[in-house]
């Protein structure tokens, strides 16, 4: 294990202002986190979950309140800077000098990562090049866009070869074709043996890029697997089912849902009503045959495969998408 961390916590205190009392935030209580040699883990999770807290205590940027364990084979907890070799941090403003262009950037970078001169130049140029920055290299990095940018700060993280790097929030205002990018760049890196722990709060991201992920919300862990046993554990496929009127748990139609075997959990939203049930093709038929025969109407139909977002409102009942 890469990362094998017990009882993580963080409290923060803010101090008292005029018209403002003093403020005890509890952001991460008490996370068990591993991460396996050569995985991309991700930490989902909506705003202000700790999931930024949680990486910037791994990666001994901010001291933890209490917990037990090693990163990088290091005990984070009585000896941070024996870890910090070991790792690399891409943080979500980027931790660039926007005046310097990206070459300049990432030398300053090998060179404080403590890389002898012509090696920490020798790696610059293999960094540039791996990131597809060759040809910007030398513009101030405030006039390149917002995917060569994040590729620039990925470039500093790693430059000094990192076994492990965290990466918060690594794709956030990107667009798609950006987004695709950095994706096979974060694969190509665990393919070449590093381990990666990123948090996001993008469902796809979780789903297609982690092998494996922990979903936290208020500093706690909801549930943990990779992302298809996470969402196997919910239900293969969900149908939802609109009707005229506000449904209620002991109405006609969640008596009706109540008799049919092949239904693994419902859940009420308003006039909707989500149906969670493996092998849907099949049982779409019969769920629509059972209020047919009785005599109750089905408006909206949708046969959707379960999601994260699923595996979210079945265990916190919100929705990722509205949580935050
Ligand atoms: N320095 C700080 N002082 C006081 N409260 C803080 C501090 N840093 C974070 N918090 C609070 O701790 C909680 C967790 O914040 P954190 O940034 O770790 O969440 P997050 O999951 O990364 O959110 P986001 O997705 O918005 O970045 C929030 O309630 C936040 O307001």
């Amino acid at each position: 294990m890469i990362v094998e961390v017990q009882g993580l916590r963080k409290t923060f205190r803010t101090r008292a202002r005029p018209q403002q009392p003093p403020m005890v935030v509890e952001a991460v209580k008490g996370l068990d986190i591993t991460v396996a040699r050569g995985e991309i883990f991700g930490v989902l999770g909506p705003n202000g979950a700790g999931k930024t807290t949680t990486i910037r205590m791994l990666a001994t940027l901010v001291r933890p309140d209490g917990g037990s364990g090693k990163v990088a084979g290091q005990d984070l907890f009585s000896a941070p800077e024996k870890v910090r070799p070991h790792i690399g941090y891409v943080s979500q403003a980027g931790g660039v000098d926007e005046n310097n262009g990206a070459r300049a950037n990432i030398m300053l970078a090998a060179r404080l990562n403590g890389l002898p001169t012509a090696e920490a130049a020798a790696r610059t140029g293999e960094m540039l090049e791996a990131f597809d920055l060759t040809a910007m290299a030398d513009r101030p990095v405030r006039t390149l866009s917002g995917g060569q940018k994040r590729r620039v700060a990925l470039a500093i993280g790693l430059v000094h070869r990192p076994s492990l790097v965290f990466l918060d929030e690594p794709t956030t205002g990107l667009d798609p074709q950006n987004r695709a990018n950095l994706w096979d760049q974060i694969r190509t890196l665990r393919d070449a043996g590093a381990s990666v722990l990123l948090s996001t709060h993008y469902l796809d991201e979780a789903e297609t890029l982690c092998d494996r992920l922990m979903i936290v919300d208020h500093g706690e862990v909801v549930v943990e697997g990779t992302p298809t046993a996470l969402t196997r554990a919910t239900a293969d496929d969900v149908v939802t089912l609109g009707f005229t009127e506000e449904l209620t748990a002991d109405d006609k139609v969640s008596r009706i849902v109540a008799t049919l075997p092949y239904v693994r959990e419902t859940r009420i939203d308003g006039s909707l009503l989500r149906i969670y049930l493996d092998d849907g093709e099949r049982a779409l038929p019969l769920l629509l045959r059972a209020f047919g025969d009785h005599e109750v109407a089905v408006g909206a139909i949708s046969l959707n495969r379960a999601t994260l977002d699923d595996v979210f409102l079945r265990k916190t009942g919100r929705s990722l998408r509205d949580a935050g």
